[in-house]
């Protein structure tokens, strides 16, 4: 076990809440998403893995939790992050008008979803450039949809349509493709499904495939577990959300506040995805930047209420719960 592993029974728990947010724009194919809120003796945490994660690959997301909500985070070294905003599948109109009143002067824009073709993610590349003005940054997330050859030419094709790409995050599914890709394009590679969904994280061969580590504390088993993971990868990191509601969002900044080298704008301006919060004091994007907290904000009622789902929805994520705790 880790020495900052934090465990607590179920039962000892003083809180345990079902949330459903709705999601403004479908994403990662989800339109609503679903968690639940502990709380615990120093506080709250969110355990939210999405519905395709077996009980085993959903162990780390209640770490994470469980260290929010009964352990600690470690003391950061800056007191706001920089974020990106997060460009979903819409088309090029929607795209220039989300990163130009993002207030964020990096975007991320997802690509090569079944929703557009090359020609129509081309047009929302250049759209987003467009918005951010030449000063701006703009990186891609293929989310591991390319094969080799298609990544190069998509990539080189957006590289030139964005006016230069900062990063392409995850172009194909293996580190074998993406060390391919790598050698044939001037874009730098980041890596993300490569490390969270690894079997091992921290022994993941990364350096020769990729140029950047996206690192998400959620999947990662927690902020500390994640920042090991910082440093046995060797590459430069970016924090990214897994969108969580504030709650889980706050142990993301966590993260990226304590990592010792921040070189890039993370994927934490999420809560603009989703319709409604589980706290009062949401963790907006404010002129391109998010606070590093100490601590979770503590759920709000109202809030918690308002977003209770049917009994059945709130059974599946106790019984899912249960499930997972027992595999610690
Ligand atoms: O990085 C961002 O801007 C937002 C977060 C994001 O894209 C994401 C959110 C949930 C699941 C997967 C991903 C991803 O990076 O692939
Ligand atoms: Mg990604």
């Amino acid at each position: 076990m880790d020495s900052n592993e934090a465990t607590i029974d179920l039962t000892d728990l003083d809180a345990v809440r079902v949330y459903a947010l709705p999601m403004h724009t479908r994403f990662r194919g989800i339109t609503v998403r679903e968690g639940v809120l502990l709380g615990g003796p120093s506080g709250w945490g969110e355990f939210c893995p999405f519905e395709d994660y077996s009980d085993a690959e959903s162990v780390p997301w209640l770490n994470a939790a469980l260290e929010a909500c009964a352990g600690n985070w470690p003391e950061p070294v800056r007191e706001v992050v920089p974020v990106n905003c997060t460009v979903p599948a819409v088309d090029a109109d929607r795209c220039h008008e989300i990163a130009a009143n993002s207030g964020c002067s990096t975007a991320k824009v997802k690509v090569a979803d079944a929703a557009q073709t090359p020609g129509e993610d081309i047009e929302r590349v250049a759209a987003v450039r467009d918005a951010l003005g030449g000063s701006g940054a703009v990186r891609v997330d293929a989310n591991g949809l390319w094969d080799v050859d298609s990544a190069t030419t998509r990539i080189r094709e957006l590289d030139r349509a964005a006016g230069g790409l900062e990063y392409v995050e995850q172009p194909c599914a293996t580190l074998d493709e993406l060390a391919a890709v790598r050698r044939r394009v001037d874009v730098r590679i980041a890596a993300d499904e490569s490390i969270r969904r690894a079997e091992d994280p921290l022994r993941v061969a990364v350096a020769g495939a990729a140029d950047v580590a996206i690192l998400k504390a959620t999947p990662l088993g927690g902020v500390h577990r994640a920042l090991r993971v910082a440093e046995s990868c060797g590459l430069p990191c970016v924090v990214s959300s897994a969108v969580e509601s504030s709650v889980g969002l706050a142990a993301q900044l966590a993260l990226a506040g304590s990592l010792p080298q921040l070189p890039f704008a993370c994927g934490l301006g999420t809560m603009s995805l989703l319709d409604g919060d589980t706290v009062a004091d949401s963790l907006h994007t404010s002129e391109g930047h998010l606070p590093v907290p100490r601590r979770a904000p503590a759920p709000d009622p109202a809030r918690v209420a308002a977003a209770t789902p049917s009994a059945a929805t709130q059974r599946r994520w106790l019984d899912r719960l249960g499930r997972v705790h027992a595999l610690l």
